[in-house]
């Protein structure tokens, strides 16, 4: 991952995960009442967390974790230029003055491997990591060599970050052997690049098994664990994103290692990022609020965030925001 400029990014960059070895005990041991994750997401969206005063500087620090996407068919370097250009300046100038923020960028800019050198290209000089989607995506079914060469061949173009999708069928066939060594290949074949596993939680039948899978992925050297591709029918929900986060403190606990986490899909309202920022708070902690351990994977989020922080700035804006961005 580059490095990067701008003064909301942390001092302090975590060392990568180097994996350990697959312990099927642990595997065997991770449960997940599912009716207690249930009831415990539910009370969340109703929950007043952030307050008023505060809601401008979480917007804030949504926008730098936001892994800007464009993943289409019918994208185009134009299309690409323009997302890049976005990513540079997120909001409005003018907002971003206001605010006091100039320099702020968005987290990553995340395209298909054909779109990486236009993006490398457009951000030159912001240190705004590219990240290009890989192994197959989304369905992740073609031969493995090639799911492999398509990671060397990303690096190769320029990307930062590569973000795999792992084979549902050896989760669903509780194949945890076979899950840990096709991401152990994975992480291999990125080097230095970061690499998230998206875990396509939508398709996993249940939530132990995101449990396990979460934990098999970082046991293999996942530096991030993603939700979704964005393209399954159910995409980043409260309920999954309790199961990982809580899987990533216990791999901490465990290791000592921090693995970064990625909801990905549907996320396109301000108020449901604070939700997902909350509860990164309560569970992990404020260190995981930074763009080196947290990213929103999303496409029009940045849209609805503007406009209220445009609706801040000329309505109440108030400068205690600030003692929030701590
Ligand atoms: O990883 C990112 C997702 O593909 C974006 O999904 P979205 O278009 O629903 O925001």
């Amino acid at each position: 991952m580059q490095t990067q400029t701008t003064t909301h990014l942390p001092q302090v960059i975590e060392p990568r995960n180097p994996g350990i070895d697959l312990d099927m005990q642990w595997v065997r041991a991770v449960q997940a009442n599912t009716s207690a994750i249930e009831r415990r997401a539910a009370t969340l969206p109703g929950r007043r967390s952030v307050k008023k005063d505060y809601q401008a500087a979480w917007l804030l620090r949504a926008i730098s974790c936001v892994d800007l996407t464009t993943l289409s068919g019918d994208d185009t370097a134009e299309r690409v230029r323009r997302l890049c250009a976005k990513g540079r300046q997120p909001v409005r100038a003018d907002i971003l003055s206001a605010l006091d923020m100039q320099g702020l960028t968005v987290g990553a800019i995340c395209v298909y491997h054909d779109m990486i050198e236009t993006a490398v290209a457009s951000l030159q000089g912001s240190g705004i990591p590219v990240a290009a989607v890989s192994t197959g995506f989304p369905a992740g079914l073609s031969p493995f060599h090639l799911r492999l060469a398509e990671i060397g061949e990303s690096v190769a173009a320029g990307a930062d970050e590569i973000d795999i999708v792992i084979s549902r069928r050896h989760v669903l066939s509780g194949n945890w052997q076979a899950l840990y060594d096709e991401m152990r290949a994975f992480r291999h074949a990125c080097g230095e690049a970061h690499v998230k596993a998206i875990l396509a939680t939508g398709e996993l039948g249940t939530l132990r098994n995101v449990a396990r899978a979460s934990l098999v992925c970082m046991m293999a050297g996942a530096d991030f664990i993603k939700t979704s591709t964005g393209k399954e029918s159910e995409n980043a929900t409260l309920p999954v994103t309790l199961v990982m986060i809580r899987a990533i403190r216990e791999y901490y606990d465990r290791t000592g290692f921090r693995i970064g986490y990625k909801p990905a899909g549907g996320i396109s309202k301000s108020k449901d990022a604070l939700v997902y920022l909350t509860l990164i708070k309560d569970e992990l902690g404020d260190r995981w609020l930074q763009p080196d351990l947290f990213r929103f994977g999303a496409s029009s989020l940045l849209g609805d965030i503007e406009r209220q922080l445009e609706h801040y700035v000329t309505g109440t804006y108030s400068a205690s925001y600030r003692h929030a961005m701590g």
